[in-house]
């Protein structure tokens, strides 16, 4: 299964010019990835001989470097089922050790999960599931449960159309993904699931606005003669080729480089800001509407920022690791090797042809279900419209103490796991003060209608708009456009033309409150782009705009450093009885979360401390389960 992400730009570029260098950073695509899993299990001695010599001298290099054995393949794959014994495979442990952790099961166990979003919903159902004794509490500020899972089913005469405030659909193919896979078969969901499938326009079709058209990335579909007209002739991929032919000869960064931006690492490994300027950016603003400037490399793509440390470049990772080996990261196989045999069964299956999935009624059906799950269970209280004002450690108690702003007194818990942006939580508790700076950003989010179903110039998933397009082009700091009638089919009774305009993001980062735009002045900005980029003259029928303020967590330069600090200050002032999951963490999309969600409850039912940062402080090792090598 291919990624398929609005990144493809990225993905095909980066990926496919070097043809093995797969962005191996969360998104590894599942087919690449079962094989892996399968020959890490089949390994034999004579397979393992089956090493090119330079590959070998490359292992060997890199395990002396970073102080592993110099035993080249075998001791990578030793360092595969070490990991997963070792001390901080809570997760796995945690699984082989059934329902009641290490010890006994503990009555009297109370638990508070702070945030009724996606993430606190999730942490919730795998409590409930996993520790059935335990009481759980779940602390939400406002009157709605679900969060950013904003889905609105509006009537427009002649049906229904659904629109998305925030997320609006999954992706099936990345590690992750088979969490939220588990919780769809947990609640039963599967017939509500609606899958885009690779070979539909949505899938195949992606776009990137420069400088004044609409230029179709390279991706699956597409033959050789097309793609190389286009790179050839786009402005918007000036200086590619040129790039890719000499970034072998760039020097390898300074060991004692900790991280840079994403910018910062592709003009260096490039030798130009145009790849990053005209293509990545755009990819950027696709998921983290974030800034290619300050977003890390090393958070966004681990995969590749670690193979320049281990192989000095991509070409020569592609010329010594071939295409069938790429480097994943541990906890990732452990991951798929416990979920993928319970997940067996017609929803993987059909998973296997999805590009994403949503719901026929909106994402919003994944935490309606769980919200309802969680409700029916004796075990579960919400505590709706209380906001958390305070969060102490009882050292007495060896417990978390919550204070709300209601009148209610404090109560101390034995866990508490916060799902609150971590900017607010750094409020609530000064001793985690390296959580203060993480920044979000904000995006205005235009929904608009048409009752003419032709409008679009052309079908696919949509464009994104890079940083470099000229200002005159996008006076109106849009970042991307969703063509959401092709995107998921099957959600509206009304036909027509369903689009989402996108505003905003780090462009207002300066911005204060009271500068963004009103609901009236973004319909008009949504319009404009529309009118500009598509030609697009007609009066929508039905426009939505949703102002989504601090949304998508901003993973800046330095950001695992920080997530070290706070697992580090989050041990010394609560001992691992406050753990944090969500998206300030250890991902933005909504796989991660749940998948956060998951470890942290296995964490906890392991050992009882867990951060939720301990993949910071102790980091997954990088294996080649094929070949063989791995780095921290
Ligand atoms: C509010 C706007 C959002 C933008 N990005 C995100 C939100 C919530 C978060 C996000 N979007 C994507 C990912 C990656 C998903 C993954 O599997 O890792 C994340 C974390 C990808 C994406 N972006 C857009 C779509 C339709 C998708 C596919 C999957 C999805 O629906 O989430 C559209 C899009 N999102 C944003 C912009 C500017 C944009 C424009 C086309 C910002």
């Amino acid at each position: 299964m291919r990624s398929q992400l609005p990144e493809h730009a990225l993905g095909t570029l980066l990926g496919q010019c070097f043809k093995s260098l797969r962005c191996q950073s969360a998104r590894s695509c599942w087919p690449t990835f079962s094989r892996c899993s399968k020959s890490l299990h089949t390994s034999s001695p004579s397979r393992r001989r089956r090493v090119s010599p330079s590959f070998e001298k490359q292992c060997k290099q890199f395990h002396t470097q970073s102080g592993a054995s110099a035993d080249g393949i075998s001791s990578s794959l030793q360092v595969v089922s070490a990991e997963a014994a070792s001390h901080h495979d809570y997760v796995l442990r945690a699984e082989q050790h059934g329902q009641t952790g290490e010890g006994q099961p503990h009555h009297g166990t109370r638990i508070a999960v702070l945030g009724g979003g996606i993430t606190g919903l999730a942490s919730a159902h795998y409590l409930a599931k996993e520790l059935p004794y335990a009481k759980i509490t779940v602390y939400e500020k406002s009157d709605r449960l679900g969060g950013w899972l904003q889905s609105k089913k509006v009537d427009v005469g002649n049906g229904n159309v659904l629109f998305e405030q925030g997320p609006r659909s999954l992706r099936p193919g990345t590690p992750s993904g088979l969490v939220t896979l588990e919780i769809i078969k947990d609640l039963g969901l599967e017939d509500q699931v609606l899958i885009t499938p690779m070979s539909s326009n949505s899938a195949r079709n992606r776009f990137i606005y420069y400088p004044d058209h609409l230029v179709k990335m390279p991706g699956p579909g597409q033959d050789f003669y097309s793609i190389a007209w286009s790179v050839l002739t786009e402005p918007v991929f000036r200086g590619l080729i040129k790039a890719l032919l000499f970034e072998g000869t760039r020097p390898q960064r300074e060991p004692r480089l900790e991280d840079e931006s994403v910018g910062s690492f592709l003009s260096r490994r490039l030798g130009t800001t145009d790849i990053g300027n005209n293509i990545v950016s755009a990819f950027l603003h696709g998921v983290y509407a974030g800034d290619i400037n300050q977003l890390s490399m090393k958070s966004l793509f681990p995969g590749l920022w670690n193979l320049e440390a281990v192989f000095g470049s991509f070409s020569k990772a592609y010329r010594v690791t071939l295409p069938n080996a790429p480097m994943l990261q541990q906890r990732d196989i452990i991951l798929n090797q416990q979920l993928k045999p319970k997940l067996q069964g017609p929803l993987l299956d059909s998973m296997r042809s999805a590009s994403v999935y949503s719901f026929k009624e909106g994402i919003s059906t994944l935490s309606n279900a769980l919200a309802t799950s969680l409700k029916a269970n004796p075990n579960v209280q919400f505590k709706m419209s209380q906001e958390v004002n305070k969060i102490e450690y009882d050292a007495k108690a060896e417990g978390v103490t919550i204070q709300t702003t209601s009148n209610h007194p404090p109560v101390t818990y034995t866990n508490c796991i916060s799902t609150l942006p971590a900017s607010s939580l750094a409020t609530l508790t000064p001793s985690v003060s390296s959580l203060a700076g993480i920044h979000a950003v904000t995006v205005m989010v235009v929904n608009l209608y048409y009752k003419d179903p032709h409008l679009l110039p052309e079908q696919g998933f949509g464009y994104l708009i890079p940083r470099s397009i000229p200002f005159e082009q996008n006076p109106e700091m849009a970042l991307g456009v969703v063509f959401d009638s092709d995107c998921v089919a099957g959600q509206d009774t009304a036909a027509g033309t369903k689009i989402t305009v996108m505003i905003g993001g780090h462009w207002w980062d300066t911005f204060s409150g009271a500068e963004y735009p009103d609901e009236e002045e973004g319909a008009a900005m949504a319009k404009n782009v529309l009118h500009r980029h598509l030609g697009i003259n007609e009066e929508p029928h039905k426009v939505h705009v949703s102002l989504q303020r601090d949304c998508i967590p901003q993973y800046v330069v330095g950001h695992s450093r920080r997530m070290k600090t706070a697992h580090d200050q989050l041990m010394a002032a609560f001992e691992g009885k406050l753990s944090v999951a969500g998206n300030s963490y250890t991902g933005v999309g909504l796989n991660d979360c749940v998948r956060a969600a998951r470890d942290v409850v296995l964490g906890i039912k392991d050992r009882r401390e867990y951060t939720g940062l301990e993949s910071f402080a102790s980091p997954s090792k990088w294996v080649t389960p094929t070949r063989g090598t791995s780095r921290q």
